[in-house]
């Protein structure tokens, strides 16, 4: 766990730019910093390992003052990752992600080996291993830099802004990526971003911060966007906040009709205003009986209720089809149904 006990950083010049800050990153968990550029993010981020001293209170790590370890110490412990990767121009792909192994004296096989598992955990082509960093997309030598951050598996793991120099469809693969390797490894991340969206989708807490290094809020995203603490922070939450939040409520709690759901042999014919879902003989949606009209599905308490009325939005029938893990067909959610666990989350 990473503790800010009344933090400040106040710089030579006399600036504030972290004002008495207080919060706890808890272990194997994401804490993601966001907030409106120059609030003080990365300041916060690099008095973790020390890159930069806080002038007042304590950062904890584990319990231990970080003040108290040694720097090279200390950031043996910690990954740290950043925007446009930094990676070394003229070191081969798989000798940038082995450098912390060099450093800590590993020999060249060992470290060479850990490089390219790494390489392949994060999703990349071990081809890619010979390669220098000019020769890879910005996607690419992003992972490369995640691979590198993980090189020594410290327990923690700083990531400032990391996915913010690519476009809009690798990022959210990257973050998509990051969220998969967390559930494998568990590692502490305190991550930074100024984009509330990458923030509610990868924090389990978020601590939205103001210009003057100020903590507006700290909660975890759906508290975040059911209940803003104040104005700056429902602005900084944007628009559509009702919907968004919607994607933190499950769809377990949908009532399914399954006499909606005909089986593609059984010849049935459509009444005049039900909609029916003409399933295979392995359970799969085939389509609208006799409407020529898209469905839309989703899984059945996996996915959350914003998937399942987007699926309803997805054909006339405003109806959602159910899924189970495997893609078989449970039953339907109509919109009667989606209509009253739209108001049990309005309520709740
Ligand atoms: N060495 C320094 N001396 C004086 N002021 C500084 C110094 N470094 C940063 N600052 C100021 O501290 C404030 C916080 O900077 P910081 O880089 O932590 O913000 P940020 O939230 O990460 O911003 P961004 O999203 O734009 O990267 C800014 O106003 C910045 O100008």
């Amino acid at each position: 766990m990473i503790t800010f006990d009344s933090v400040t950083k106040r710089y030579p010049d006399g600036f504030v730019a972290v004002d008495n800050l207080s919060l706890e990153a808890e272990t194997g968990q994401i804490t993601v910093l966001v907030g409106p550029s120059g609030c003080g993010k990365t300041t916060t981020l690099r008095m973790i390992n020390r890159m930069i001293d806080a002038t007042e209170g304590q950062i904890l790590l584990d319990g231990s003052d970080v003040r108290q370890i040694d720097p090279p110490t200390l950031r043996r412990g910690i990954g740290y990752v950043i925007q446009q990767a930094g990676l070394f121009p003229h070191r081969k792909i798989v000798d940038n992600v082995a450098t912390v192994p060099y450093l800590l004296g590993w020999e060249k096989k060992k470290a060479r080996d850990r490089a390219m598992e790494l390489l392949e955990r994060v999703g990349l082509d071990p081809k890619m291993a010979q390669r220098y960093p000019f020769q890879l997309s910005g996607g690419q030598q992003q992972r490369v830099g995640v691979a590198r951050a993980l090189a020594a598996d410290p327990p923690v793991l700083l990531m400032d802004e990391p996915f913010s120099a690519v476009d809009p469809i690798v990022r959210t693969s990257l973050q998509e990526e990051l969220l998969r390797l967390q559930a494998e490894l568990n590692k502490t991340i305190v991550f930074v971003t100024h984009d509330i969206d990458e923030a509610i989708k990868l924090g389990d807490k978020v601590a939205v911060l103001r210009v003057g290094g100020k903590l507006a809020q700290f909660a975890a995203p759906k508290t975040l966007l059911s209940e803003p603490a104040d104005d700056f922070v429902r602005e900084f939450l944007g628009r559509d906040r009702g919907i968004r939040r919607l994607s933190f409520v499950s769809s377990s709690h949908l009532r399914l009709r399954t006499d909606l759901t005909v089986s593609s042999s059984s010849g049935a014919t459509p009444s005049d205003d039900a909609w029916l879902m003409v399933v295979s003989e392995d359970g799969k949606p085939v389509g609208w009986l006799d409407r020529d009209e898209p469905f839309g599905t989703y899984v059945h308490g996996k996915d959350s209720l914003r998937a399942a009325l987007d699926a309803a939005l997805l054909s006339s029938s405003g109806q959602a089809v159910a899924l189970d893990e495997s893609g078989r067909v449970v039953g339907i959610a109509t919109r009667k149904a989606l209509d009253e666990a739209l108001s049990e989350a309005a309520d709740g």
